[in-house]
């Protein structure tokens, strides 16, 4: 185990495993993990987690779901692996990689000139007033921000800085527009821009520094 993780499941970097710039030599990404219904399991999460948001159990039903939700975690206890192998983040047949921590994208086309995506915020993702929260905003441009620097690199970049402009209200469960691609590419520096549309409707863009990793670094 490293110093710093938490789970025994973590398993460290080797020699014959190195992390080649935040990420492992030996990354495979395959849509075998997690089995053909594991993008189904993905939509059940979220679709409980929008739940968990409105409701308001009685006493009895918070009983019954803390007992339910004891199995469940029962459940997947038996089958945590690191996260090099999870297919969480790695199955890219499915929305955000099947990544349950950013909200569902499809991208629509992607290479070296950026990333055009359709994010939709669900219930889950409200913040207040009937309208997306500002930080989950800020994760699916951090994320798809992200992956238009390592198109342009065809490697690993980390968030330097990340400025989001909330130019107007942005709606939940509506197909939104997200578009991101790097303006400045200068040495280990890209300066990527974005912007979300409803529609004609700019809801935010994107300033922000990506810092391509060296070889190695962790
Ligand atoms: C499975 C399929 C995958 C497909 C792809 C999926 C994509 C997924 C994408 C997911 C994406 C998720 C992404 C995430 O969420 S990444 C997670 C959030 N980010 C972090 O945790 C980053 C933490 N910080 C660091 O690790 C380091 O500070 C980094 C790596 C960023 C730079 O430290 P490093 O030691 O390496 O470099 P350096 O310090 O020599 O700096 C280099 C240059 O940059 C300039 N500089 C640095 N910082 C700033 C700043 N704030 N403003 C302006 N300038 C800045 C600096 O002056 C220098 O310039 P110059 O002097 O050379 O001119």
């Amino acid at each position: 185990m490293t110093e710093t993780s938490k789970h025994e499941w973590d398993i460290p970097a080797t020699d014959d495993s190195p992390h080649e710039g935040g990420f492992r030599a030996d990354l495979q990404i395959t849509t075998d993990r997690g089995g053909p219904r594991y993008g189904e399991m993905i939509e059940q999460v979220r679709s409980f987690m929008g739940k968990v948001r409105y409701a308001s159990p009685t006493p009895e039903l918070a009983d019954e779901v803390i007992e339910d939700l004891r199995k469940l975690n029962a459940k997947l206890d038996t089958m945590l692996v690191d996260e090099w192998t999870t297919p969480s983040g790695t199955r890219i047949d499915l929305p955000s990689r099947g990544n349950i921590t950013l909200p569902p994208y499809e991208v629509k086309d992607g290479g070296p000139d950026g990333v055009d995506a359709e994010v939709t915020f669900e219930d889950f993702h409200l913040g207040g007033n009937g309208v997306a929260h500002g930080g989950h905003v800020a994760v699916a441009f951090d994320d798809l921000g992200g992956m238009a620097a390592a198109l342009r690199t065809g490697g690993v970049a980390r968030t330097a800085y990340l400025t989001v402009n909330y130019r107007s209200l942005t709606p939940l469960n509506t197909p939104l527009v997200l578009k991101t691609w790097v303006d400045r590419h200068d040495g280990r520096k890209l300066f990527v821009k974005g912007t979300l549309h409803d529609g004609d409707r700019l809801c935010a863009d994107l300033d922000s520094l990506f810092i391509e990793l060296k070889p190695g670094q962790p």
